[in-house]
């Protein structure tokens, strides 16, 4: 199956296509959803940071507008991304997930951060560029590991004090300069529960738009230590029974996948599939 839709950098100056606007309150949409004739959407009174051609979906041409604020726009609204990944058509998510890290990198990126003088986008290729310190600034994409730890029949799961009430969740944290994703896996766990795990096993990744993760997801077997909990990251965190679980993450994330993948295999039940 050929996939619905590809990323390209594409030359804003050719008419036509798709578009998307985005702002601080999130992408514009009405009851025909989030993409719009993109000759129609630069006719509204839109304050346009940038263009940038960033893909094709079912073969059309797809633009982003990004936005300094939102602005009225009759007969639409604005809606942020999560709320799209929860409630969303999933190929549509994956557009706007894309758009919102060209987006942010973009308006991060104005600037070289050698010399401070004003970027311009290279034709062609998705990067910024200053051309007094030749310097290319590509989107950026944050390595971070998350990892279900079991032990038998029990998992660990915690809660952060950001997380809707009652959820809990496995463990992640962002890899730093100088790790593998071993390493880094092993440095989260101990700062986070202070908990050692072995037979660490790669279970697939996610990419994460949040603001521009990239989620490598293990398992990890139960080693040693008593669960300590990290001030202020970590309010509580428990072993819990795959018969007796409290409330989990939303379905789309990789936390989810890599419980709902443990708890199948010890209830010898079929094993769900990683949303891409
Ligand atoms: N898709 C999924 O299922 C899940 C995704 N996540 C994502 O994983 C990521 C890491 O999880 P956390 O527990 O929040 O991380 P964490 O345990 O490393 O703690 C967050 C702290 O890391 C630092 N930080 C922030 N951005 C950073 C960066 N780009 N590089 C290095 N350090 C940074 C800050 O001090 C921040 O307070 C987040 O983006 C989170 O949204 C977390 C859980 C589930
Ligand atoms: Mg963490
Ligand atoms: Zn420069």
């Amino acid at each position: 199956m050929t996939s619905r839709w590809t990323t390209a950098v594409l030359d804003t100056d050719q008419p036509g296509g798709w578009a998307v606007a985005r702002s601080p309150d999130g992408f514009l949409f009405d009851d025909n959803g989030a993409l719009f004739p993109r000759e129609w959407l630069k006719r509204q009174d839109l304050s346009v940071l940038a263009e940038h051609g960033i893909g094709h979906l079912d073969g059309e041409p797809v633009y982003l507008l990004e936005l300094r604020s939102a602005s009225e726009v009759p007969g639409c609204n604005w809606k942020g991304l999560r709320a799209f990944m929860l409630d969303g058509e999933h190929t549509i998510y994956k557009v706007l997930g894309y758009a919102a890290q060209i987006g942010t990198w973009a308006r991060e990126h104005r600037f070289c951060g050698n010399c401070g003088q004003a970027m311009t986008q290279v034709p062609r290729e998705r990067a910024m560029y200053c051309q007094p310190c030749d310097l290319r600034s590509y989107p950026r994409i944050s390595p971070s590991m998350i990892v279900l730890i079991t032990r038998g029949d029990e998992i660990l799961l915690a809660r952060s004090p950001r997380f809707v009430t009652g959820v809990y969740s496995t463990l992640a944290g962002f890899a730093e300069p100088g790790e593998s994703a071993e390493d880094c896996l092993i440095r989260e766990v101990r700062e986070e529960v202070q908990i050692e795990v072995q037979n660490i096993q790669y279970m697939g990744s996610q990419c994460w738009p949040f603001p521009h993760s990239m989620m490598l997801g293990f398992h990890a077997e139960y080693a040693g230590g008593e669960i300590v909990c990290q001030e202020d990251e970590i309010e509580d965190a428990q072993w819990f029974n795959v018969h007796d679980l409290p409330p989990l993450p939303a379905s789309k994330s990789i936390a989810r996948y890599l419980i709902d993948v443990y708890v199948a295999r010890r209830l010898g039940h079929a094993e769900p599939v990683l949303p891409g």
